[in-house]
């Protein structure tokens, strides 16, 4: 089974091949995480002909060929030709990782369908078994984990922060970190007032 990661591409170039409507889903994935994309097609869905427009992507109009993956990081083939997308992973180089869009046991890795919330991220894979279910899950969280949670992991993020600057001892800091991740806390109005309280009621002690 795969090994799940969660990988930083910030700046580093993603090459994908074809530019449909499965192209577009992945370089709005890897643009939300600013990823440098190059898109290798002869036709451009509308969704990457507006990421084009805005300057957001580089487009090199022509068919694969081998050169195309040079300095890529990440690989995606995903025309509609599956002697092409195959093509494209003979062609890369050891190192380079390739996703293929209809040749999930072929891939190097696949892309999870996920739920964001700030720094939070929850992915789900059925290692290429089942998309579908896959998304249904990702709706099912959706509801599970709403938008509060963006807030709270900002919360938890700081307060981690000052507890890790502030308490020493190992007792003491995993159990105000587990208090704190109790719902009934994050959610309350004056959370940020109550975890001050707190603090300095253990570091009295
Ligand atoms: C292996 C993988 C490749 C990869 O890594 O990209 C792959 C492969 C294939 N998908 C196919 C079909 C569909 N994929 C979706 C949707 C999503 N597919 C995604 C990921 C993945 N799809 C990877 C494994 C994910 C896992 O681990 O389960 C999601 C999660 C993320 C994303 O793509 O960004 C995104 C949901 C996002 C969301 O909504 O949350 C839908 C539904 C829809 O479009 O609404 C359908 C139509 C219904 C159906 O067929 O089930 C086909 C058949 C194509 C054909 O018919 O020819 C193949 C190829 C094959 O199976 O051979
Ligand atoms: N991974 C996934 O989530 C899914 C995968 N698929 C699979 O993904 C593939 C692509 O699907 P769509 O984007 O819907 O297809 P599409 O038909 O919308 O787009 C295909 C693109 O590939 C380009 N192309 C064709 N030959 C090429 C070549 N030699 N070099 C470079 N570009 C070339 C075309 O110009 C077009 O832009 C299909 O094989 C499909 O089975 C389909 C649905 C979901």
């Amino acid at each position: 089974m795969p090994y799940p990661i969660f990988l930083d591409v910030k700046g580093r170039s993603a090459v994908i091949i074809g530019g449909g409507k499965v192209a577009a889903r992945k370089a709005a994935g890897l643009l939300e995480e600013g990823a440098k994309i190059t898109v290798v097609s002869p036709a451009l869905a509308p969704e990457l002909q507006h990421f084009l427009n805005e300057g957001q992507i580089t487009w090199v109009q022509k068919t694969f060929s081998p050169e195309d993956l040079m300095n890529a990081f990440l690989v995606f083939a995903a025309t509609n030709s599956r002697e092409i997308n195959l093509q494209v992973k003979t062609a890369a180089k050891d190192g380079q990782l390739v996703n293929i869009a209809d040749a999930p046991d072929a891939s190097d890795f696949h892309i999870p369908s996920n739920v964001k919330r700030g720094k939070l991220t929850i992915a789900i894979s059925t290692s290429g078994a089942s998309p579908t279910l896959a998304r249904k899950i990702r709706r099912d969280l959706e509801q599970k984990y709403d938008e509060s949670y963006q807030g709270a992991v900002g919360f938890l993020h700081r307060c981690r922060k000052s507890i890790l600057a502030e308490l020493e001892d190992p007792g003491e800091r995993s159990k105000l970190l587990a208090m704190i991740s109790e719902e009934d806390f994050w959610k309350k109005d004056d959370r940020e007032d109550r975890f001050r309280v707190l603090l300095k009621e253990i570091k009295k002690r």
